[in-house]
């Protein structure tokens, strides 16, 4: 059996929620395709096939036959990966105007038709009605052609469908210049749907133009203009002030303030000097810089936050999957419905036929699932993309969602509302002198990369101090370290686990719980049985972490802070930033801790991706903290690129107006189609309105979901 390979294409023409269903229906019947995930708000297709049943080319031309287009992407998350930097094939078609595009044509030809078809019978009276008659069924030709090939591949009851029974009805009552006004509004419509809908991908399209295009290479004595995507590692690139950075990389020579909002969100300049690192996309403010180039166009920060919205922006959220599920029914009982109309009042009440018809047809033309549809996926990728421009990256509608329903937030201590980068601030020698133990305690934290290793020993080479071997060293998560220093095994951990030894005297106990009711972080070294000393660590809050707490607290939401930290500079941090805390925590406490805030709601766990990736996978959402690093890309499902924690509760005001935007849409959506039913049902609509009511419902939607992508945070 042959491996399915995963395709990718863009899907050109795709403006109504219905679409997709109909692009998925049709592909599931065809043989050797296990899963396909159509997004309208990315205009993307992913298709598993076996390519030995069914070919790609067959996939594309079925797409066709639908009445969209299908262009071959990339391989899926690939899509900025692709190694043409800036040339990415974004919606080229989208930037057609309008009256270029199919559905242009359409509506141009449709109104043309009309126009003329008032014109004759103006000037030749005698012809009646069949000037319209004519201009209605040439322009539904293209509509109708559309009905029957979805007929035929799985879908009955589409909006072209009802459209074509709706007019061809019409034309049946004698009803023709209406129904030639329909066919013409349908168009229309259509096109106004093309353009919200090209609109609401304008967000990622935002971001890919942040993308920088050119790159002043030094070569030698010369300086030269090339494309950013020719860069290679280790290339050496000037930016002058107002320049874009062209590549990530590290600063070789010069000193400047950089602007990173296209990739933070954070609008205040960057101090940058030789060894900071520079990520392509900011803006060079003042000052000369010579970059390194680190990483080439398609792996820049920048190119992956790309990837990752265009990802996100495919995969559904659960609401727009219920959603996708009741307008599986919705559509076939509307038209239900509009048979009942027209039968029952003149079976039953002797009512007038034609009059009944004409209402039920409008009941058809209600029956359309579209701007229902659409409602949820526009407002989420709005979001995304909105999002991902202020530095809140969400990897996708239901992260976004869970985030909008959170009720506790649970942070992680160091890296998260401190810096993550401690200091020694004390030694204390015990036995032996202060300089010995630092030395040991260094030498076997020169394995670890735990930040209050790395204080340790950037102190003790800050002394000076000759650093011995260390062999075997072993870490205990959340305790400590050991390992064989000289002729004997070194200890580096927590009092408390020096107290489980037995080494803690009762005077060492007690400097122990002097320093740390100051809020510094203790570590005890000891040596064989013996503790030889103590070093006291202290690391700096975040500035914004007390106000980002008072917002969490403003917005209902329950935060605390969970460490692994001891209990006295737990309660000291946790006091100064107003938050409950839980201290003393191993890894898997921390775990139960979050296990028992979920009993109350969904939880949101903040940590820097660094040490505690299990705690942020077990939290209902995990949001990874940290200047666009790797590691916070990657572990969780959303992420704050900027180092305010504030992100936090700009997030949750995001994802929250996100939910109430969908509940907006939904109800818009809905309402205005009950309108419509009743004002038709009591004859005061016609059947042209029908139709506005539907695709102005789709615009609507569209255009109240796009608010999304400047939302500000209050
Ligand atoms: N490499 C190490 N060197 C010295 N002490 C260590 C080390 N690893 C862990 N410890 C001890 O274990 C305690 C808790 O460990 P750790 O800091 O890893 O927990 P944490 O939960 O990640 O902390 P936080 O919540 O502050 O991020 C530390 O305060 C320290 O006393
Ligand atoms: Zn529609």
């Amino acid at each position: 059996m042959a491996a399915a390979s995963a395709l990718k294409f863009r899907i050109e023409g795709m403006d109504c929620g219905s679409c997709a269903a109909k692009i998925e229906t049709a592909l599931r019947r065809l043989p050797g395709v296990a899963e396909v995930e159509v997004s309208v708000t990315a205009a993307s297709l992913l298709v598993s096939v076996d390519e030995d049943r069914t070919s790609r080319e067959t996939i594309r031309s079925k797409v066709n036959a639908l009445g969209f287009r299908a262009l071959e992407a990339s391989a899926p998350g690939a899509s900025a990966h692709d190694g043409h930097g800036h040339d990415h094939d974004h919606g080229a078609s989208d930037d057609r105007p309008w009256w270029r595009t199919a559905k242009g044509v359409n509506a141009l030809v449709s109104g043309a038709l009309l126009a003329l078809a008032w014109g004759v019978s103006l000037v030749e009276p005698q012809w009646a009605g069949w000037p319209y008659v004519v201009a209605a069924l040439v322009a539904l030709v293209p509509v109708a052609r559309r009905a029957v090939v979805g007929a035929l591949n799985g879908t009955p009851f589409s909006i072209e469908t009802l459209m074509t029974v709706a007019a061809l009805g019409a034309l049946a009552i004698d009803e023709a210049p209406e129904a030639a006004v329909v066919v013409f509004l349908f168009a229309v419509g259509e096109l106004l749907e093309g353009i919200a809908a090209s609109r609401a991908r304008a967000g990622v399209k935002a971001l890919v133009a942040l993308m920088p295009n050119v790159a002043r290479r030094i070569r030698g004595d010369a300086v030269e203009t090339v494309p950013a995507s020719e860069l290679v590692i280790g290339d050496l690139a000037l930016v002058r002030p107002g320049d874009r950075v062209p590549s990530d990389g590290v600063v070789q020579e010069g000193v400047s303030e950089v602007d990173e909002a296209p990739i933070t969100g954070e609008s205040r300049p960057v101090p940058k000097a030789p060894g900071a690192t520079v990520y392509a996309g900011s803006v060079n403010a003042n000052g000369e810089l010579r970059v390194a180039i680190t990483r080439t166009a398609s792996d820049n920060t920048i190119a992956r936050i790309v990837a990752l919205v265009e990802d996100a922006q495919a995969t559904k959220a659960p609401t727009a999957r219920f959603i996708e599920r009741f307008s599986r029914w919705y559509t076939p009982a509307a038209m239900g419905l509009a048979l009942l109309v027209i039968v029952l009042p003149p079976l039953l009440a002797d009512g007038d036929w034609r009059t009944w018809i004409y209402r039920g047809l409008a009941v058809l033309l209600i029956a359309c699932p579209c701007a229902l549809v659409i409602s949820t996926p526009a407002a989420i990728a709005s979001a995304l993309a909105g999002g991902a421009r202020r530095g809140l990256l969400v990897k996708g509608g239901a992260a976004l969602e869970t985030l909008g329903r959170v009720t506790t937030i649970a942070f992680d201590k160091t890296g998260t509302l401190t810096q993550g980068r401690p200091r020694v601030v004390d030694v204390a020698a015990i036995d032996g002198s202060e300089d010995e133990a630092l030395a040991k305690a260094a030498a076997v934290e020169r394995g670890s990369s735990h930040p209050l290793g790395r204080a340790i020993v950037e102190e003790a080479e800050a002394r000076g101090l000759p650093i011995p071997n260390a062999f075997g060293g072993a870490a205990a998560p959340g305790k400590g370290v050991t390992a064989r220093v000289l002729s004997g095994f070194v200890t580096v951990g927590s009092p408390r686990q020096a107290a489980e030894k037995g080494l803690l005297t009762a005077a060492a106990a007690e400097r122990v719980a002097a320093l740390e009711s100051e809020g510094k972080t203790v570590v005890a070294v000891g040596e064989g049985d013996r503790l030889i000393g103590l070093v006291a660590l202290q690391d700096t809050l975040r500035p914004d972490a007390s106000e980002a707490m008072a917002r969490l607290k403003a917005q209902g939401l329950r935060a605390i802070m969970l460490t692994g930290d001891n209990a006295r500079a737990a309660a000291a941090i946790a006091g100064a930033l107003g938050v409950e805390h839980r201290a003393e925590l191993l890894p898997q406490d921390k775990l139960a801790a979050i296990a028992e805030l979920r009993r109350d709601g969904p939880v949101a766990m903040v940590g820097d991706g660094v040490n505690d990736a299990p705690a942020l996978a077990s939290a209902s959402v995990g949001v990874a903290m940290g200047g666009g690093t790797d590691v916070a890309l990657e572990t969780a499902e959303a992420a704050l690129l900027s180092d305010r924690v504030s992100g936090v509760a700009d997030l949750v005001a995001l994802s929250r107006a996100t939910l109430s935007n969908i509940h907006v849409n939904v109800g818009l959506a809905l309402g205005l189609k009950a309108l419509f039913l009743v004002a038709t049902l009591a004859g005061w609509a016609p059947l042209w309105m029908a139709i506005l009511a539907d695709t102005g419902a789709t615009v609507l939607v569209t255009a109240n979901a796009l608010r999304l992508l400047r939302y500000e945070p209050a």
